[in-house]
């Protein structure tokens, strides 16, 4: 069984509320109110020993992950944050000051977009401890940013590095957190343990007048570019070389540093798409607030498919990342 397949398999054929615009199929749900701005919604779970362990993450690092990577999934719809709901499911070998420490992580990232708590559920349960975590944010009307509208000749950005994530959760399950890492390989890590959600980035796509397809890097660069071109019914080209590493990650083949990129995913940055002329546009605004912007690629006409240009070749690439139900029957 693969992940994917069975959230094809559960999809509804239709719509029951003429408020949706969009369901199951992008990183959050998106329907109308009957005031300026479109509500999104979506929910992600953090379970440990599969997102975290005790030696890879703290729990105030839980806590800021858990929401960082729900807010990501609004920033990829060109959403801002709001509000959220927290389900924590308990085992007892977690004591309350952890818990409440899971919870200051959440409270603090919170605060920086001025996001409330507005409830949420509490269990036990008997191995591992799960958070799941629900966000709700809002984006003006017909505004939001949807994987299905790459074109062919668009040209394909990132909005940060790639990779990192992957490299620094490389170096915890080798040392633990509490092990000693040079300042290169904090950068790595922090980037694994504390990533920031693309926020501000998210609120220039949504200000901005043209067409723009947008997904956040959760699973890695190759299953995130699959997700765009399935959806928009293109062939998406990456170039290798176009790729941006963290300088942390100098020191590693630049195979390691490809792998890491377009198969470790949990970056949380955006990939996109848009007209060449409207990536230009992007490309000052995001320089304007001194943003990252890279062009990484196009969108060419053809089967949906993603192919990496490396060495003067193309190859095409494996829907490959990570994939929760990967090695079930
Ligand atoms: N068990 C489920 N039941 C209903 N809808 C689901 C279920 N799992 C996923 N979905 C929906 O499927 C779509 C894709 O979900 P997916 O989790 O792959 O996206 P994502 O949240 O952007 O990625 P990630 O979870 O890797 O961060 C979303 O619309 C999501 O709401
Ligand atoms: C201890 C430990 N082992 C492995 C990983 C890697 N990992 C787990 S889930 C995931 C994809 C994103 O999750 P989702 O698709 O649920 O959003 C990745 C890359 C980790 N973070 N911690
Ligand atoms: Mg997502
Ligand atoms: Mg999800
Ligand atoms: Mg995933």
């Amino acid at each position: 069984m693969d992940e994917f397949a069975f959230i094809n398999s559960i999809m509804p054929s239709q719509a029951q509320q003429p408020s949706l615009i969009k369901g199951i199929g992008d990183d959050a749900a998106v329907y109308k109110t009957s005031g300026q701005a479109d509500q999104v919604v979506c929910v992600d779970t953090l379970v440990e020993g599969v997102h975290f362990r005790r030696d890879t993450l703290s729990p105030y690092q839980i806590g800021v992950k858990g929401l960082a990577s729900n807010i990501s999934d609004l920033a990829a719809m060109g959403a801002t944050p709001a509000f959220y709901l927290v389900s924590i499911a308990v085992p007892e070998s977690w004591n309350e000051k952890e818990l409440r420490e899971i919870y200051q992580g959440m409270e603090e990232l919170a605060a920086e977009y001025r996001m409330d708590l507005i409830g949420g559920d509490t269990v036990s349960t008997p191995a591992a401890l799960v958070l799941t975590i629900t966000v709700i944010g809002q984006v003006e009307r017909t505004k939001a940013k949807y994987r299905h509208d790459a074109r062919a000749g668009d040209l394909v950005f990132l909005t940060g590095y790639v990779g990192s994530s992957a490299a620094g959760l490389e170096l915890l399950l080798k040392r633990g957190r509490t092990g000693s890492f040079s300042e290169k390989e904090l950068a790595l890590v922090k980037a694994h343990q504390e990533p920031s959600p693309h926020v501000e980035q998210a609120g220039l796509f949504a200000g901005f007048a043209g067409r723009v397809a947008l997904n956040d890097i959760s699973d890695g660069v190759a299953s995130e570019a699959y997700e765009i071109a399935e959806a928009s019914g293109v062939s998406i080209v990456i170039g290798a070389d176009s790729l941006p590493f963290h300088p942390g990650m100098d020191e590693h083949s630049f195979q390691q540093r490809l792998d890491w990129a377009l198969y470790g995913g949990e970056d949380y940055v955006l990939l996109g798409a848009a007209a060449p002329a409207d990536v230009k546009e992007l490309k000052e605004r995001f320089s304007a607030r001194q943003l990252s912007f890279f062009e990484v690629g196009h969108i060419e006409e053809g089967e949906p498919g993603v192919f990496l240009r490396h060495n003067g070749q193309l190859k095409k690439l494996e829907k490959q990342g990570y994939n929760h139900f990967q090695k079930r029957r």
